[in-house]
């Protein structure tokens, strides 16, 4: 990945707190996405993983440090003009249209094409209300509508991607967030499979307790999961 070690960073964070009234969360948090990384987001629960998202996402503000976006510092920039700039995130929550059918939703966003490139489940499924899908296909159009909606992602923020859902689903959502990276976006990725999301990540950084406590190449991790077991336990 040497292309995406010189490039400007899509998203840094410097010495980033945040947290929710009084309860401080993250502490001192220092993170770096480049364009075409895929970089995973792993930690226990509570380590303060959606809070550092959210945060980034500009759903919660900073109480310190900085956060610079494609190379400039993004301040309080509402979640809007965020996404403007071609920030994207997806939350734990599965966004999809629950009372549109699968072909209603990707026409509303014109993603028709890329589903039926994407997860060909999902044109098999086009009659389908959206409440109506299983757990694995409604993540299989929110990753889609994400893709669709921000017109041009440069910058990708996604939570859990798999949680809940089968492995070979699972695989195939990762596989096409690493295609996506592959065209030149930045993706900072929760998945509480460690070793599937190394397989397809550039980089890593572990977090507890809202601090990052590891950071290094995934092909580092991938030979000590162990070791990247043991950071879990506190
Ligand atoms: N809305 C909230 N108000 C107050 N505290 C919160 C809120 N949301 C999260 N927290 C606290 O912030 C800490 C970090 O939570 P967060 O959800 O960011 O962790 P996480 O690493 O994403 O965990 P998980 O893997 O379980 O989703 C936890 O101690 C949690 O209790």
């Amino acid at each position: 990945m040497a292309e995406a070690a010189l490039a400007e960073a899509a998203l840094e964070a410097r010495g980033l707190s945040a947290g929710y009234g009084r309860v401080q969360v993250l502490r001192d948090v220092d993170l770096t996405v480049r364009p075409g990384e895929v970089v995973a987001l792993l930690g226990p629960n509570g380590a303060g993983k959606t809070t550092l998202l959210r945060t980034l996402a500009g759903y919660l503000r900073p109480t310190g440090g900085e956060i610079l976006l494609f190379g400039a510092s993004c301040g309080r920039l509402p979640v809007y003009k965020r996404c403007r700039q071609g920030v994207s995130f997806m939350g734990e929550e599965r966004h999809v249209f629950p009372g549109l059918t699968v072909r209603q939703s990707l026409r509303l966003v014109r993603a028709q094409g890329e589903a039926a490139e994407l997860f060909p489940t999902l044109t098999e499924r086009a009659g389908h209300r959206g409440a109506l899908l299983s757990g694995g296909e409604q993540q299989m159009l929110a990753l889609t509508l994400t893709l669709a909606l921000a017109r041009k992602p440069r910058l990708l923020l996604i939570d859990e991607l798999s949680l809940g859902l089968a492995p070979l689903v699972r695989e195939r959502l990762l596989d096409t967030v690493r295609a996506t990276a592959d065209t030149g976006v930045g993706v900072l990725v929760v998945e509480q499979n460690a070793r599937s999301v190394l397989e397809r990540a550039d980089r890593a950084y572990v977090m507890r307790r809202g601090e990052v406590v590891r950071e290094g190449p995934a092909e580092e991790w991938r030979g000590d999961l162990d070791g990247l077991a043991s950071l879990y336990l506190s």
